[in-house]
């Protein structure tokens, strides 16, 4: 398995109103908003959101001249005599070492004028008042600024802020972070058949797409803040889209063209633009991306419960990085284990397992089935063309 940055392509003109291509659905997902305002976080709260501007170093690191190592800063050749000891954070202003002279630090102290070398307590000797040992000049010494200079680029804008960038940011002397913080989703799950509890039986279905939103969410770089159940009904849908007010609005069931789908009419009636009628791909092809008057998108998932997890991959994640306006993520790509038949017009998504760099299906995977999503690391995208694919597939990761 390796990884690759995403290409930028143009998106083809084509009849409206048709089912969009796979990787065209993900670019217009991809461009279909305006990035979210920045806002200044502290450091502590930045964890998750995204750098909107560049970071650079306020300071020099190290800001001085310290040992690297527990031991003896010497000047000079050996032997030498030793005078005082530093430790890290003293802040006392000692004089130079003189050539033939050493002085006991520990590992992070500042190191006075003089210094040439610094010889840990494993290399050493002392004897008859003196100490000796292999000092080669420079060694163990790290020099003011050798990490980074002040003002020194360390990071771009659109960095996810993740914990070695809080690390590095508070190192440097940050103590509050420009970000933009990770997109907020509402989501509505709507079916008059599903309960939250219990056994499913007759006319009683289990909800399997709410338990999976907000670990989903997460993973594609975005906060669920809302999730309600839904019964069916465009006036209870229409009231739900009022009151939502999250950056990205998910609605699932009511997708498709039944007598109780009413997520397009409602829509339509509210003034939404569909900017994805459909995707090609299965499952899940009857997905849909909408723009609200107001500028921000919903997302119609499939109900059938492995098809909108197909679908949350497929627009979710292009959507929440163009509102964080967040780097490309790495494309990861693997060669399938086995030939998987490729459908003759869509892109099929297929739960795979990864193992020395091969992709191996797991079956399972009825649109109406997470069995095998739970058993997979990765949904493989298998482009549509007839025959068997050859070469490397693209891989969209699972959480966990
Ligand atoms: N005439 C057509 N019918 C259907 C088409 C089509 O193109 N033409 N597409 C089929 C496909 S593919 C899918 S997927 C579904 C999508 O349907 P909806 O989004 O309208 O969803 P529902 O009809 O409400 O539910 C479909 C199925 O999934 C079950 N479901 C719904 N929500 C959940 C949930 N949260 N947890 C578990 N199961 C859920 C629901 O009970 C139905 O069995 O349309 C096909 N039909
Ligand atoms: O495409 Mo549906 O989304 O197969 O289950």
């Amino acid at each position: 398995m390796r990884q690759r940055e995403s290409s930028t392509r143009s998106v083809p003109v084509r009849r409206q109103g048709a089912a969009v291509p796979w990787a065209e659905a993900r670019i217009i997902a991809g461009t279909a908003v305006q990035p979210l305002p920045a806002t200044e976080v502290t450091v502590g709260q930045a964890l998750g959101s995204t750098l909107a501007e560049p970071l650079h170093a306020r300071a020099a690191l190290p800001v001085q001249d310290v040992s690297a190592m527990d031991g003896y800063a010497v000047s000079g050749p050996g032997p030498w005599t030793l005078h005082g000891r530093i430790l890290a954070g003293d802040r006392r202003s000692y004089p130079p070492v003189l050539p033939g002279t050493a002085v006991e630090v520990a590992t992070g102290a500042a190191l006075p004028p003089g210094v040439t070398a610094v010889l840990p307590y494993e290399a050493a000797h002392r004897r008859d008042g003196l100490l000796r040992g292999p000092a080669v000049p420079g060694r163990h010494v790290r020099r003011r600024g050798e990490d980074c200079r002040p003002g020194q680029l360390l990071l771009p804008a659109g960095t996810p802020v993740t914990p070695a960038v809080l690390g590095i940011a508070a190192a440097t002397g940050h103590d509050a972070l420009p970000v933009r913080l990770p997109p907020s989703v509402a989501a509505a799950v709507t079916g008059s058949e599903l309960s939250t509890a219990g056994l499913p039986g007759p006319g009683r279905v289990r909800d399997a797409v709410g338990p999976m939103l907000p670990g989903l969410v997460d993973a594609l770089g975005g906060t669920l803040v809302r999730r309600d159940l839904l019964p069916d009904g465009a006036e209870v849908l229409r009231e739900w889209l009022g009151g939502a007010t999250a950056d990205v609005l998910l609605l699932s069931g009511a997708t498709s063209r039944g007598a109780a789908d009413h997520a397009r009419p409602v829509l339509a009636a509210l003034g939404a633009r569909i900017l994805v009628p459909g995707v090609r791909c299965r499952p899940g092809h009857p997905q849909f991306l909408a723009l609200l008057p107001d500028g921000r998108c919903a997302v119609g998932l499939p109900g059938n419960p492995f098809a909108a997890m197909a679908a949350l991959l497929t627009l979710l994640g292009p959507l929440l990085q163009a509102l964080a306006a967040g780097r490309p993520r790495p494309v990861r790509y693997a060669r399938l284990a086995v030939a998987v038949p490729a459908h003759p017009v869509d892109t099929r998504l297929v739960p795979v397992r990864l193992a020395h760099g091969r992709a191996a299906p797991v079956g399972h995977d009825a649109p109406s089935l997470l069995l095998g999503a739970a058993l997979a690391d990765a949904l493989a995208v298998v482009p549509p063309g007839g025959g068997a694919p050859v070469g490397e597939v693209e891989l969209l990761p699972l959480p966990g």
